[in-house]
C-alpha cells in the first residue's frame, strides 16, 4: 500500500528532502500524524522536520486530528543552533506536556520535559507560549535542550565522534499528568556537530596530534587552536562546531593520547609551539598568526603559549588561569613549577562533594609566584569568559590580575566578561550544564558550580562574544 499523504504536506517533505544540505542518511525521520496516514512499517525518512506520531502512538490516540510538531531549521541542525519548536492541531487551550530525550555514546539518556498550554488556535509555539512548570518554567524557546538532566548522577554531556548526531526525541503529551501515557506527536531530529561541508582532517604531523576542521570553500580561513582541560584524549566537539562559523580550527590533545604523555605532569611548550607551527603554515588558514581557545587547564596552557611563542594573535580562555597549574611547564631550558594547593582548603558541601575552589595557593605570594605566567610577554590580545560561580578555581581573581599584569606593562587592556551564577563547565551552546562530576586531576567528585538557567544563558552568550572576538581579530574568512 502506497502512503498517503495531503499532497500540500507532502510536497513540503519531499522539498524539504531536496534542499536538505545534509546527505540523505542524515535526515530527519518523521512518523506520521494519525492511522489513516500509515501503510508502511517502517516510518518514512524524509527531509522535512515535520514530527508527529509513531505507529505505537497512533494506535493510541483517540483524536483523528493529526496533531504535528514541528522545528525549523529542519530537517537536522547543528548542536549550537536555535531551533524554532512548535506543535499543531490541539485542541484550544488543550493543556500537554513536552519531552526532548535522547541517549549519549555511551547510552546514558539525557531528558527535560515541560508543561504548556495550547493558544485558543490550538497551536504551541515556544517563541511565544510560557511553560508552566516541569525542568523550566517560562518563555525559553530551547529550554527543552539546556535544562536537559542525565538520568545518570553526575554525568557530563560529552560528544566523542562528531561525526554522527545525536539523536534527539521530541514528544507531545495529552495532559499535565507527572506520567503522561497519551503521545499526541513525536519526532526524532538530529543534532550534528559537523556542518555541511566542514572537513575533518586527522593530524598525525611530528609529535602533534590533533584534528583539524575547515569550513566549506577554498579559505584562507583564520585559524585557531582549541584545548581543553584536565581530562586527557581528544574531544572535537568545541572544534567542529566553531568550524562551522567560518574558522580552520584546530583540536589539540596534549596528554592521554596515542603517543602523547600518559599524564600531564610534565608538559612542553615547544610541542605546542609545533601545533601553531603547523596551522600557521597551512595553505588554507590566512596569517600571520592564530588564535587560541583554552579552556580550564587549557587555558593556562594557552596564556603560556601567547606569552612566550609567536604569532598569536587573540587568546580567549574560559575559566582559564593566569598561573601554571596541575603540570610542570618546560620551554627552551626554562621550567616553571606547577602552583601549589593545600588539600586542607578543600570543603565538603553538605551533599558529601568536593569544593576545591580554595586549593590552589595564591600565585601571587611567595613562593607561588615562580607559576605565574608572564602574560605581560605576550603580543596578543585577550578576552577572559568568566563564570562568577566558577568552584574549580578563582576565574574572577585570576582575570583581572593578568589584566592588571598586561596593564602595568603598557599592554592593551584585556577584555573580561563574567557571568553570574555561571560554574566551571562554560561549554558550546544548549549543552546541559554539568553541577557535579568526577575531576580528573583531583580524582573525585567536585562541584563545578553554576544555576541551570543563568549557566545556559551564560554558554550561549560566551558562544556568541568568542566568536566575535576571533572574527574581530583574525579575520573573517
Ligand atoms: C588538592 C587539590 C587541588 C586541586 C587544584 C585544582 C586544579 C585544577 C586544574 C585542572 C583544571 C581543569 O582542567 S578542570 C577539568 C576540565 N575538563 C575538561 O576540559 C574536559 C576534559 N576531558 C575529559 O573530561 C575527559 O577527556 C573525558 C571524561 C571527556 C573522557 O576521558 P576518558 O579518559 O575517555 O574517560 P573514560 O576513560 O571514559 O573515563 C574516565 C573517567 O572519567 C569520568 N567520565 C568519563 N566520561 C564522563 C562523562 N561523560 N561524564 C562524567 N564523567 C565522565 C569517569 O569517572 C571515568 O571513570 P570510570 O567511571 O570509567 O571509572
Amino acid at each position: 500500500m502506497a502512503l498517503t499523504r495531503s499532497p500540500r504536506w507532502f510536497a513540503k517533505g519531499v522539498a524539504d528532502l531536496a534542499n536538505s544540505p545534509w546527505p540523505p542518511t542524515l535526515r530527519g525521520r518523521v512518523w506520521l500524524a494519525s492511522p489513516r496516514l500509515i501503510s508502511s512499517p517502517e516510518p518514512p525518512t524524509f527531509g522535512s522536520s515535520f514530527g508527529v506520531l509513531s505507529k505505537r502512538a497512533a494506535a493510541a490516540s483517540s483524536s483523528s486530528m493529526a496533531v504535528s510538531l514541528r522545528w525549523s531549521p529542519g530537517p537536522r541542525s547543528l548542536w549550537d543552533e536555535p531551533l524554532a519548536i512548535s506543535v499543531h492541531g490541539l485542541a484550544p487551550a488543550q493543556p500537554v506536556t513536552l519531552r526532548a530525550s535522547f541517549r549519549d555514546e555511551k547510552g546514558e539518556l539525557f531528558q527535560a520535559s515541560a508543561r504548556y498550554q495550547a493558544d485558543a488556535g490550538g497551536q504551541l509555539d515556544l517563541a511565544r507560549a510560557p511553560a508552566l512548570g516541569g525542568s523550566y518554567s517560562g518563555v525559553e524557546p530551547m529550554g527543552l535542550f539546556w535544562s536537559m538532566k542525565p538520568a545518570k548522577p553526575y554525568w557530563r554531556l560529552v560528544k566523542r565522534d562528531v561525526q554522527t548526531p545525536f539523536l534527539v526525541e521530541l514528544e507531545v503529551y495529552d495532559g499535565h499528568d507527572p506520567q503522561p501515557t497519551k503521545v499526541m506527536a513525536q519526532v526524532v531530529h538530529e543534532r550534528g556537530f559537523l556542518g555541511p561541508g566542514v572537513k575533518r582532517i586527522p593530524v598525525r604531523e611530528g609529535s602533534v596530534r590533533a584534528t583539524l576542521f575547515l569550513p566549506p570553500g577554498s579559505g584562507p580561513f583564520p585559524g585557531i587552536i582549541d584545548i581543553f582541560g584536565a581530562g586527557g584524549g581528544l574531544l572535537e566537539y568545541r572544534a567542529s562546531l566553531l568550524a562551522g562559523h567560518g574558522f580552520a580550527v584546530l583540536a589539540l590533545a596534549y596528554y592521554a593520547f596515542e603517543d602523547l604523555p600518559k599524564d600531564m605532569k610534565e608538559l612542553h611548550l615547544e610541542y605546542f609551539e609545533e601545533a601553531v607551527q603547523y596551522l600557521k603554515n597551512h595553505s588554507q588558514v590566512k596569517g600571520p598568526g592564530v588564535g587560541l581557545l583554552g579552556f580550564s587547564k587549557g587555558g593556562d596552557l594557552c596564556l603560556s603559549m601567547a606569552s612566550h611563542l609567536k604569532d598569536i594573535t587573540a587568546t580567549v580562555t574560559l575559566n582559564g588561569s593566569m598561573a601554571n597549574v596541575g603540570s610542570v611547564l618546560h620551554y627552551k631550558g626554562m621550567t616553571i613549577p606547577p602552583l601549589g594547593s593545600d588539600p586542607k582548603r578543600i570543603k565538603m558541601t553538605k551533599d558529601g562533594f568536593a569544593d576545591i575552589v580554595d586549593a590552589l595557593n595564591n600565585p601571587l605570594e611567595e613562593p607561588n609566584r615562580r607559576s605565574l605566567i608572564p602574560v605581560e610577554k605576550a603580543e596578543s590580545c585577550f578576552l577572559f569568559l568568566v563564570g562568577l560561580d566558577d568552584h574549580n578555581w578563582k576565574s574572577e581573581f585570576y582575570a583581572n590580575e593578568a589584566a592588571k599584569l598586561l596593564q602595568a606593562h603598557g599592554k592593551k587592556k584585556p577584555k573580561i566578561i563574567c557571568y553570574p551564577a555561571t560554574g566551571h563547565y562554560i561549554e558550546p551552546p544548549y549543552f546541559p550544564v554539568c553541577p557535579v562530576s568526577f575531576h580528573a586531576l583531583v580524582g573525585t567528585l567536585v562541584i563545578w558550580g553554576g544555576e541551570v538557567s543563568a549557566h545556559s544563558m551564560a554558554q550561549i552568550d560566551a558562544w556568541k562574544q568568542l566568536r566575535a572576538f576571533f572574527h574581530k581579530h583574525l579575520g573573517k574568512d
